[in-house]
């Protein structure tokens, strides 16, 4: 780690990201199984990009002004398949936050059984209170770029925070304009020109899906659990869904300016208002309180509120250790991270001394980019599959990465570390694909 922090100075996510995965693979290449690992520095090989690109954003607002933004991609490691991760497009993305995610994906995608390599990118452009017009500039701008180092067997990238279906639509539209190719080099399309079907609701119906493993290792359900959910947006929203379909209640939900608690429960009907005010009004979830008679509390995260289940679905380091403490004190059972990286350290250390279950995102959040890898598959066969066919692939996805945490996570006692589970079986294959190719 100190040669991880040497080389990455002023990188506190990607630092974060990177212990988290040496805490466990560390001891392991102690061992002798982790012998020929130790020797060939796979795991110093993994922290190093394959390649990163930085590139200016230059795009006219509708006022006639020059705008600048800083443009990214993220190339981390192809030992398993071509690159693949999402975009975001938020005020706060740097070097160190895409480095944390394409760091991230490398494991999650790993485990998902699908031949997928790592990336990651975006920019510190924010959508918030743009029109659709300056979304398009900006995104065409953004692909003339990025087109050049993508492709349907280099680099895939899809959507993340401030990236949806419509920006999705903007970018694809410039990458066919300037290599003249239909082809599936994003995912997250709409349905009309090589979407997948259920890859919206991916995410978050996967991680419910996950959850849903883990309390029936517990020999525990879904079904009258009381649920807490942060964010509102893509991941949030299908969690919801997902998690009401399977007879829960979900009590608040959240976005950057605060959230709300609602006692009643959020209901189908409650919840298709929100998809509305996010996803095309692009409004505050403030606006829920007044619509429905609830609790807005602004400027504070919903952990503090009674439950039997978390799941952390807004953005990384959302759940600190006092959060962490909050939510056990009042009874929360177990926490799903639907976000990339949203529990610090010190909450994560607190739920795994608790023996509460606790889902790391490389594998709770694995069923988006599983599906995405399904709606490659897909635009390379020329077929749409039915919503049940890849429900069902996303469905045994999330059950056969669920058996390998167990597989590789259960300790001495029989508690299963899910963390453990995550890292090192997302870790061995990227490791042994690696080792079979050489020094590269
Ligand atoms: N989309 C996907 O398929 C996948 C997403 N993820 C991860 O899930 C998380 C959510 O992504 P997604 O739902 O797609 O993104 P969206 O942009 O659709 O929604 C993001 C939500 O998080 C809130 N949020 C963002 N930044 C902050 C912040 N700094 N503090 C508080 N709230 C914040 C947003 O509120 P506001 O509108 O106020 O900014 C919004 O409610 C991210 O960590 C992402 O990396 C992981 C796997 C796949
Ligand atoms: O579907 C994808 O490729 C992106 C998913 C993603 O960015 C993530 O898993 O964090």
């Amino acid at each position: 780690m100190t040669w991880v922090k040497q080389r990455n100075p002023n990188e506190p996510e990607f630092v974060q990201a990177v212990e988290e995965v040496a805490e466990v693979i560390v001891p392991f290449l102690q061992t002798d199984a982790g012998k020929a690992y130790r020797d060939a520095k796979i795991l110093e090989r993994v922290t190093e990009a394959d390649r990163i690109f930085m590139f200016r954003v230059p795009w006219m607002d509708d006022q006639g002004n020059y705008q600048i933004n800083r443009g990214y991609r993220v190339q981390m490691n192809n030992a398993i398949g071509p690159y693949k991760g999402g975009l975001r497009f938020h005020p706060s993305v740097n070097l160190s936050v895409l480095k944390f995610l394409a760091f991230e994906q490398v494991f999650k995608n790993s485990l998902t059984t699908l031949p997928l390599g790592g990336g990651k990118g975006g920019s510190d452009f924010d959508p918030k209170g743009k029109s659709d017009d300056e979304v398009m500039r900006f995104c065409q701008s953004f692909m003339t770029e990025l087109a050049k180092h993508i492709g349907a067997y280099t680099d895939v990238p899809a959507g993340d925070i401030g990236v949806g279906s419509r920006e999705i639509g903007f970018l694809f539209g410039q990458y066919k304009r300037i290599k003249d190719h239909f082809m599936g080099v994003l995912t997250g399309k709409s349905l009309q020109y090589g979407g997948s079907l259920i890859r919206p609701e991916a995410t978050g119906y996967g991680n419910v899906y996950f959850s849903r493993e883990m309390l029936k290792e517990r020999g525990d359900g879904l079904e009258g659990k009381t649920c807490v959910v942060s964010g509102s947006g893509n991941v949030a929203q299908f969690t919801v869904e997902r998690l009401i379909g399977l007879g829960a209640k979900v009590v608040t939900l959240s976005d950057s300016s605060g959230f709300i608690h609602d006692p009643q429960g959020v209901t189908a009907e409650k919840l298709e208002w929100v998809m509305d005010l996010k996803n095309y009004r692009r409004g505050r979830i403030s606006e829920y309180a007044r619509e429905f008679g609830c609790d807005f509390f602004e400027g504070e995260k919903p952990w503090r509120i009674g439950c039997d289940l978390a799941y952390p679905s807004a953005t990384q380091n959302e759940l600190d250790e006092r959060d962490a403490k909050a939510l056990l004190d009042n009874g929360c059972k177990g926490v799903f991270e639907g976000a990339n990286m949203p529990c610090m350290p010190g909450a994560i250390t607190l739920f795994r001394e608790h023996r509460a279950m606790f889902a790391p995102g490389k594998a709770s959040n694995a069923g988006g980019v599983a599906t995405s890898g399904l709606e490659m598959s897909q635009n390379k066969l020329g077929l749409t599959w039915s919503r049940e066919t890849v429900d069902e692939k996303l469905r045994d996805i999330m059950s056969d990465i669920h058996d390998k945490c167990v597989e590789h996570g259960r300790v001495d006692n029989g508690y299963v570390d899910y963390v453990r589970g995550a890292n090192l079986a997302g870790f061995l294959k990227v490791a042994d694909a690696m080792l079979a190719q050489g020094l590269v």
